[in-house]
């Protein structure tokens, strides 16, 4: 279609060109066809760029003439040529930076959506204030590196039916999600046997426990690692009603990590890692665990023995704690019943 217009516009050009004008195009009042005679000038109508005198043959008006039609025919070319020469050269912009603009808008949807993704509130401060954190039978697990809890956490879930949170593996997973805001710096604070600030994981470990709603029994394995952390917790998710603690020599510890790294992939299962953490153990997470046992809150078990030696003494602790737990909330429903009376 713009091609046949082309075509057409451009055989008027030509034609114009050798004055034999094949296209019939408007009228027009020239400024120069006015007549003069009998002191009343009068508009002579011509056709487009043809004064009354160029009729007459006067050819040195020729340059008016010209002047004219360039005014009126965009530099001499028909209107019509313009139009299609424009909307050609507008869609041949357009086929050029179409797939460009198709991939620019691509880009901008997909980082939109990472950002999204990324500061996504799992659950709002209304779903927080209205879950039921106070309810819940939670029991720290805590111990050295390496002395345990790990291993001893995952039998204990097959027993009892707890939900075994691991803060570690929370903030491991956390760093390897893509879109998260804080994977550079859990790295560097697992490398360096630090403690990542204590939101962060307060935050993982709350949300860990709503993905549970159904969930009466949370084993948080490896938190609190320090008094600050402990004490949030317990302002903004709830007390914990137990602490099994798995005591262990550092040079037992220290076998078990070596040989635990062969395989583990893990970033801190290395002498250098390993030595930090054990001075943090030392310096903030044994003052939790003595704390909570100033409190009568801690059940020790050692950690010397095999695995199942190990387990069976953690087993008959924590049976020993949910029948007491049990029997604790069966005569506060008693009392209630008979309150109510
Ligand atoms: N009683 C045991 N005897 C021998 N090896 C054990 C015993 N308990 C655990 N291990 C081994 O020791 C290593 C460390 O155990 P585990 O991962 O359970 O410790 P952890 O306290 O959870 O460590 P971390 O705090 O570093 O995550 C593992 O390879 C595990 O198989
Ligand atoms: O509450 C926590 C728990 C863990 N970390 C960091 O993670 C590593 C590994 O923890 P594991 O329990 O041994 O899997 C620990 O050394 C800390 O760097 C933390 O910061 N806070």
């Amino acid at each position: 279609m713009y091609a046949a217009a082309l075509r057409r516009a451009l055989q008027s050009r030509i034609a114009v060109a050798g004055r034999s004008c094949v296209v019939t195009r408007p009228m027009v009042v020239s400024p120069r066809a006015y007549s003069s005679q009998g002191g009343r000038r009068a508009p002579i109508q011509t056709r487009m760029g043809q004064s009354s005198k160029d009729k007459s043959g006067d050819s040195s008006s020729g340059g008016s003439k010209r002047g004219n039609e360039k005014v009126s025919d965009f530099f001499g070319f028909h209107p019509i040529a313009v139009i299609a020469a424009l909307t050609l050269l507008g869609s041949g912009i357009k086929l050029i930076i179409m797939p460009y603009w198709d991939w620019m808008e691509k880009e901008n949807q997909k980082r939109e959506a990472k950002k999204k993704e990324s500061e996504k509130i799992r659950y709002t401060d209304e779903d927080i204030a209205s879950f039921p954190f106070a309810q819940k039978t939670v029991v720290f697990v805590l111990g050295g590196p390496g002395s345990g809890k790990g291993t001893n956490s995952e039998k204990l879930v097959k027993d009892f039916g707890f939900v075994h949170l691991s803060a570690g593996d929370l903030l491991r997973a956390e760093q390897q999600r893509s879109e998260s805001q804080y994977g550079e710096l859990i790295a560097h604070y697992i490398r360096e046997g630090l403690i990542v600030p204590h939101e962060i994981t307060i935050g993982l470990l709350r949300n860990a426990m709503m993905d549970h709603p159904d969930c009466d029994r949370f084993l948080i394995d490896g938190f609190p690692r320090n008094i600050v952390q402990a004490k949030a917790f317990e302002d903004m998710v709830c007390k914990a009603k137990q602490v099994l603690f798995f005591e262990c020599p550092e040079a037992t510890m220290l076998e078990r990590l070596l040989d635990r790294g062969k395989t583990s992939g893990r970033t801190d299962d290395n002498i250098e890692s390993i030595k930090k953490r054990f001075r943090t153990y030392v310096n903030d997470s044994k003052p939790v665990i003595d704390e909570y046992a100033r409190e009568g809150k801690v059940i020790t078990v050692s950690c010397k023995g095999t695995v199942d030696e190990v387990y069976k003494v953690a087993h008959d602790n924590v049976a020993a704690l949910l029948q007491k737990l049990d029997q604790q909330s069966k005569d506060k429903a008693k009392d209630n019943k008979s309150k109510n009376k």
